[in-house]
């Protein structure tokens, strides 16, 4: 088992899980080519997001992340007070993305995922498994802030509609997608040698092909979402991102969904959340540099 060492960089451990989050943004943001999302090569099925706008905002969060495991620090356990400081400092963290992007959501899913994550790993800092760290996220949001705002969001809208679990309910459960998709995918094609970037598009391809992605729903409905799974499975099924048969899938996916104007940004979130729990886990190699 990894413990976060508290010493070592001179940075504070608040400091260094920011560190952790932002590059998580920031490594999910670069990977390419990622089927109708944001990426090196363009803006996917986005007309108001690029690249840029997508790393400025990531780094616009640093201090939201930061707050949030001090707030863990501070209050050191699981409860309401805690959960009601992350949900201030959630929505302020929100505000922060808006007015860096100039009024376009670029990561609002992420930091709910990533800031509960953050504020769990600081809860118990030698207790850095990934399993671990998303119960204690899960019990988290599990609690209900009384102040947060109900908006009929674009989840709240398709959750309605089609009857999903969104976000928040992913989050409720203990991230299955991360836990049960998105780390061993990345685990096993890296177990295969398959080279970092391709074993972190497969990741982000194994959580496509199960989640109800509640931006993709909002924007193409039961064909989109059907359309992602499946393609993205049928990616895998072909050797993935490292072979030819897979890339040429994951070129056919690409396309489709750009056609049906399905972008999986819960997905890319989720893909986020899986390197920063990789990362969490790696703690100690990483504070000794070796990562
Ligand atoms: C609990 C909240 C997550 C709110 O949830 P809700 O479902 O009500 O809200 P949404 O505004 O729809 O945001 C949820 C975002 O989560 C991502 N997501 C989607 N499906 C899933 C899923 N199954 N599991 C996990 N995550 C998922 C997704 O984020 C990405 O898409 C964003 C773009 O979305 P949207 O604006 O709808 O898309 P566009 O079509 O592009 O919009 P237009 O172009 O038309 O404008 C992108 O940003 C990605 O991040 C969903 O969007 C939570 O946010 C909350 O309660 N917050 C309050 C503060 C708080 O308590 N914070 C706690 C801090 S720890
Ligand atoms: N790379 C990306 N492209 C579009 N939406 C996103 N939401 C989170 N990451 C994203």
């Amino acid at each position: 088992m990894h413990a976060l060492n508290l010493q070592s960089n001179s940075l504070s451990l608040a400091e260094r899980l920011a560190d952790l989050a932002v590059d998580a943004l920031i490594d999910e943001a670069d990977l390419s080519p990622k089927p109708a999302l944001v990426d090196r090569r363009g803006n996917g099925a986005h007309t108001d997001l690029h690249l840029g706008l997508m790393h400025a905002s990531a780094l616009a969060l640093w201090p939201a992340f930061k707050e949030m495991a001090e707030a863990a620090l501070a209050f050191g356990e699981v409860g309401l007070p805690l959960r009601e400081a992350l949900g201030r400092i959630g929505r302020e963290g929100e505000q922060a993305m808006l007015a860096t992007t100039a009024g376009v959501n670029t990561h609002r899913g992420a930091i709910w995922a990533l800031g509960l994550l953050v504020a769990a790993a600081a809860l118990e800092p030698r207790s850095t498994g990934a399993g671990s760290v998303a119960l204690r996220a899960a019990r988290l949001a599990l609690l209900e802030d009384r102040y947060a705002p109900r908006p009929l969001s674009h989840g709240a809208q398709v959750a309605l509609r089609y009857g999903v679990r969104g976000a928040r309910e992913e989050a409720q459960q203990g991230f299955p997608a991360v836990l049960q998709r998105g780390l061993p995918q990345l685990k096993r094609s890296r177990a295969q040698g398959h080279g970092e970037q391709n074993a972190r598009l497969d990741a982000l391809l194994a959580i496509m092909s199960r989640l109800a992605d509640t931006c993709v729903l909002y924007r193409a409905g039961e064909q989109g979402l059907q359309a992602m799974q499946q393609g993205a499975q049928a990616v895998l099924d072909a050797g993935g991102s490292a072979s030819l048969a897979g890339r040429r899938r994951l070129h056919e996916l690409d396309l489709q969904l750009l056609t049906l104007n399905a972008s999986p940004g819960g997905a890319a979130d989720l893909l986020a959340a899986s390197l920063l729990l990789d990362r969490i886990e790696s703690a100690d190699a990483f504070i000794q540099g070796a990562l």
